[in-house]
């Protein structure tokens, strides 16, 4: 029986698919899983028993990643669940920016009882009235599973779009429509466009990635739309630089003190991901990972050990090593199997930065004293018996 924890509500659908060999706990500390959201997880404790952490969404820098790695904890995220979610509400946000649309339904609420308001509003309208998005530069910083949709639905809505990603994916690219240009110094987007849209994870080396100086090229009026994560900008120079009239909007999807209720600022309560079907789509896939890493030892989509993979075991046992990524640690597991008289039928070794993982099936039971050993190699970081 695996025992699992929601650190935040995870969609029905998606709990639904855990079957009757995994039981809900409300205590983290007991819990062999954990699904979150965006719940901090730095400060919390993490119980020896916790084998495996799901992001339902794609951020995790509220998980302490380097943490779980050195417990041998495996962080998994959801790659893509929610980007249609996000990308919708950047298009909502842009077209927020560009016409005061909630200055005008306010004026409409407020003027409620004013029986001519058809007539007063014909006056009025010019005051709510602004720009379209069509014709415009747009530049997406950023071209993952969400910038990617960002990026091709701009261009059916006719904007010139305009895309900086040092770092894209093959599929990202094979995703990306070529009307797009590729932009590889990013000042030429903080120069160029009319709307600066970022979606880049919030990391040491993007932290404030947007600051006072990108802000200072940026063209007079330029909108810049924040739904990745609000400590990617640095908000006290945008602020400052909306009250300056130089930018003229700032959309963030993270309420703080700072923005809330500034001068040109455009805030929703991170609601990005918060659709009915990123919410299910993310918990199904958070769930199948648990459940294939619990009940195969298989890693997809985790964000601190590599993704490695042997399918269902077929064999008589599997065991999984959590690692450190240095040399000599192969020989050691055979040496220490092959000394127990096992046979191994098929490993499979990956590594990724600093950690590795090595899946071994073998021909015989896997005893817990042959567990015992390998746990004793020094850079060993988690040995489980998944079968
Ligand atoms: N508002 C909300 O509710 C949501 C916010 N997010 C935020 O959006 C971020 C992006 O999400 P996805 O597109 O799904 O992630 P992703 O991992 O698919 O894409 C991120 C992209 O950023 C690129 N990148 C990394 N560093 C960069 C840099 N310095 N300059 C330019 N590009 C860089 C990567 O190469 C990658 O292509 C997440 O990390 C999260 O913080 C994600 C989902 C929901
Ligand atoms: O779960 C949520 O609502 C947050 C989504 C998000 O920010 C993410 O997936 O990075």
């Amino acid at each position: 029986m695996f025992k699992y924890n929601c650190l935040n509500p995870i969609a029905s659908v998606g709990l639904d698919l855990f079957s009757n060999d995994y039981e809900k706990v409300e205590d983290l500390g007991q819990a062999d899983a954990a699904l979150v959201r965006s719940a901090a997880m730095h400060d919390l404790e993490l119980p020896d028993c916790l084998l495996a952490v799901a992001r339902a969404g794609a951020g995790v820098n509220n998980i302490p990643l380097d943490k779980c790695a050195e417990k041998g904890i495996v962080v998994f995220n959801t790659p893509g669940a929610n980007a249609n979610g996000v990308k919708e509400l950047v298009f909502a946000g842009m077209l927020y920016a560009s016409r005061d649309i909630v200055g005008g339904i306010d004026w409409c609420l407020a003027n409620q009882n004013d029986e001519n308001i058809a007539k007063t509003a014909e006056k009025q309208k010019k005051n709510f009235a602004g720009t379209e998005i069509s014709g415009k530069k747009l530049g997406v910083i950023g071209l993952g599973a969400i910038g990617v949709l960002v990026a091709n639905a701009a261009i059916h809505m006719g904007m010139d779009v305009y895309g900086y990603d040092p770092y894209i994916s093959v599929s990202a690219a094979w995703n990306l429509s070529r009307s797009v240009k590729h932009i590889s110094n990013v000042e030429d987007i903080y120069r160029e466009c009319d709307y600066i849209t970022i979606h880049v994870p919030l990391l040491d080396s993007t932290k404030k990635m947007v600051n006072a100086e990108a802000i200072a090229m940026m063209k007079p009026n330029a909108i810049v739309l924040n739904f990745a994560r609000d400590l990617l900008v640095d908000e006290e120079a945008m602020v400052e630089a909306l009250a300056a009239g130089k930018i003229k909007k700032y959309v963030s999807d993270f309420p703080n003190p700072t923005t809330v209720g500034a001068k040109g600022c455009i805030v929703t309560p991170h609601l990005g991901a918060s659709t009915a079907e990123s919410e299910d789509n993310c918990a199904i896939m958070a769930v199948r990972e648990i459940r294939d890493y619990m009940e195969n030892g298989n890693i997809v989509h985790s964000v601190n050990f590599p993704d490695c993979s042997m399918g269902a075991c077929t064999t008589a046992g599997r065991i999984g090593i959590l690692h450190r990524n240095v040399s000599g640690m192969i020989s050691q597991y055979s040496t220490t199997l092959g000394d127990a008289g096992m046979n191994i039928a098929g490993m499979t070794n990956k590594s990724k930065g600093d950690y590795a993982y090595v899946l071994i099936d073998v021909d015989s039971p896997v005893t817990d004293e042959v567990i015992q050993k390998l746990e004793n190699i020094e850079g060993v970081l988690k040995v489980r018996k998944v079968k």
